[in-house]
C-alpha cells in the first residue's frame, strides 16, 4: 500500500523526459529481430511489457543485449527464429502476445504463448480467427491464452477488420510479409500506425492509401536493421499533461515526446476543453517528436465518440479525470474496448472515482461525468486493480485531494512506467 502525494503546495513545475514509447519499443525489438544485421535501440522502455518482448525473441533464438537504455539486436532475418523450448510468458501484454501471434502464425514451428491471470481473461479470437482466414493454424483456449501455434504457410487474403485495433492490425501484417502473394487489409478506423512506419524503414513493402485505412502489404521483403531512437511515449506524458491542466499554478515541459498524430488525441481534447498545451522543438521523422508545454486552465466539458476513441484509446482514464474537474457534463462513447484491457478500465474507473465523490456514471461503451460537482473523499484507499494506467491515474487524481489517500497495487506502474512515482515527484 503505498501513500499518496495529495494537493501539493505549490503547482507542478519543471521539465521531464518520459521514458520511450512502448508501442515503438515492442516493435524494434521484434522487427530488428527479423531483420538481417544489427539493430541498436536507444531510450528502449525498461518496462515490464516490453521486457517480456525482449525475453520472448531471446527464447526464439534471437542475440539480444541490454545496457539501461540501449538494446543491440542482431537480426535472425523473417526466416531465422528457432523453436523455443518452453512456452513463451507474455506477462501482462497484449501487445507481445498480438503481434506474435502473427508472426508465428507463418514460422515452421510449434509455440505455446501463456500469460499472467489479466491477460489470460482478454481476448484473442480476434487475431486468431483473421489469421486462420490466412490458414493459420491457432488453438486458443476458449478465446484466450494459453494459445498454440502451429506455424505453417500462409496465403494471402484481402480482409475488412472488425475491431478498431492496432494490435489486430499489427499481426495481421507480420502475417502477411509471411504469405504467398500481396495482402490488402482494410481498418475500421485508423488506428495507431507504428507498424507500417517501422516496418517500411527497415525495407518492408508496404503500401498506405491515403484513404488512412487501406493497407497493402508485399511479401517476403528483405529487412535490415537499422538504429532508431525511441521517441518519448505520449501516453506516459499524458499523466503529467493532465496533472498541469489541473493543478492550478502548473507549467510542466515535456521533452522528445512522440506526436505521431494516431496518437495525440489527448492533446486535440485537452485544446477542445480549454487546456492551455503548445509544442515547439518539432522534430519531423518517421516518428515526429516535439517538446510538449501544459500550464493549469479551467476546463469547459466535452463529448466524443467513437471516431475518436482510437488516437486516445489509453488515455481515456485521463479524460476522465480531466472532465471531472470541468465546469459541466462530459460523455464519452464509442469505447468499448476499455472494457477487454488489462482490466474492465470502465468499471474500475467508475469504483475507483466515486470514492473521491466523483459524479460519475458507466455506459456500455464510456461514461457520463458531471464535473461541476465537488468531490468527497469517501473511502480513502485506491486500487489500482493490478491495472498500471488505473494506477497512476488515480496517482493523478490525488493531487487534487486534500485528505490523505493510499493507493494498492502500486507496483503495477512497473508494466509502462516504472519511473512514474520519482518522475512526479520531480514536479511537486
Ligand atoms: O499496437 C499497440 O502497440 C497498442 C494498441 C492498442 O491496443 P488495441 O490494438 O487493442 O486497441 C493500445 O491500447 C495498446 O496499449 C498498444
Ligand atoms: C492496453 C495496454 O497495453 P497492452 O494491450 O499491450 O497490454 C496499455 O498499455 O494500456
Amino acid at each position: 500500500m503505498k501513500q499518496l502525494q495529495t494537493k501539493p503546495q505549490n503547482g507542478l513545475r519543471g521539465e521531464l523526459t518520459v521514458p520511450g514509447d512502448k508501442s515503438i519499443s515492442h516493435r524494434g525489438i521484434m522487427f530488428g529481430a527479423i531483420s538481417e544485421g544489427r539493430t541498436i535501440l536507444h531510450h528502449f522502455l525498461t518496462a515490464e511489457d516490453c521486457l517480456s518482448t525482449l525475453k520472448a525473441f531471446q527464447q526464439l533464438g534471437v542475440p539480444i543485449r541490454r545496457d539501461g537504455q540501449t538494446v543491440t539486436i542482431d537480426g535472425v532475418g523473417l526466416h531465422g527464429l528457432k523453436q523455443p523450448t518452453r512456452p513463451l510468458e507474455m506477462g501482462n501484454s497484449g501487445t507481445t502476445t498480438r503481434l506474435m501471434m502473427g508472426l508465428l502464425a507463418g514460422q515452421n514451428f510449434k509455440t505455446t504463448l501463456v500469460g499472467d491471470a489479466s491477460l489470460s481473461k482478454r481476448p484473442m479470437k480476434r487475431v486468431s480467427e483473421p489469421l486462420a482466414e490466412m490458414g493459420a493454424d491457432i488453438e486458443t483456449t476458449a478465446g484466450h491464452l494459453p494459445v498454440t501455434i502451429n506455424g505453417s504457410q500462409l496465403h494471402a487474403v484481402d480482409y475488412h477488420l472488425k475491431v478498431a485495433s492496432a494490435q489486430v492490425k499489427s499481426a495481421l501484417i507480420l502475417a502477411a510479409l509471411q504469405a504467398d502473394k500481396t495482402s490488402i487489409f482494410v481498418e475500421k478506423q485508423p488506428t495507431r500506425n507504428h507498424t507500417e512506419i517501422m516496418l517500411r524503414a527497415f525495407g518492408a513493402n508496404i503500401e498506405c492509401e491515403p484513404d488512412d485505412v487501406t493497407i497493402t502489404v508485399h511479401p517476403d521483403p528483405k529487412l535490415e536493421g537499422l538504429t532508431l531512437n525511441v521517441p518519448g511515449d505520449m501516453s506516459s506524458a499524458a499523466f503529467f499533461m493532465t496533472a498541469a491542466s489541473l493543478v492550478p499554478d502548473s507549467e510542466v515541459k515535456l521533452l522528445n515526446v512522440g506526436v505521431n498524430e494516431t496518437r495525440t488525441g489527448l492533446m486535440s481534447i485537452l485544446e477542445q476543453m480549454g487546456g492551455k498545451v503548445s509544442i515547439s522543438n518539432l522534430q519531423y521523422g518517421g516518428e515526429s517528436t516535439a517538446d510538449i508545454t501544459v500550464n493549469s486552465a479551467n476546463l469547459i466539458p466535452i463529448e466524443i465518440g467513437a471516431k475518436d476513441i482510437p488516437a486516445v484509446i489509453d488515455e481515456l482514464p485521463l479524460v476522465a479525470l480531466l472532465a471531472a474537474k470541468a465546469n459541466g457534463i462530459s460523455k464519452i462513447t464509442g469505447a468499448g474496448e476499455l472494457r477487454v484491457k488489462e482490466t474492465d478500465r470502465i468499471a474500475v474507473i467508475v469504483t475507483e472515482f466515486k470514492k473521491l465523490g466523483i459524479a460519475i456514471k458507466a455506459l456500455p461503451d464510456g461514461f457520463i461525468i458531471d464535473g461541476s460537482k465537488p468531490w468527497q473523499v469517501k473511502d480513502s484507499h485506491l486500487d489500482s486493480h493490478g491495472d498500471h494506467r488505473i494506477g497512476m491515474v488515480m496517482a493523478i487524481a490525488a493531487l487534487l485531494v486534500d485528505k490523505p489517500l493510499t493507493l494498492d497495487g502500486a507496483d503495477s506502474v512497473n508494466i509502462s512506467y516504472p519511473e512514474f512515482f520519482a518522475d512526479l515527484a520531480t514536479l511537486l
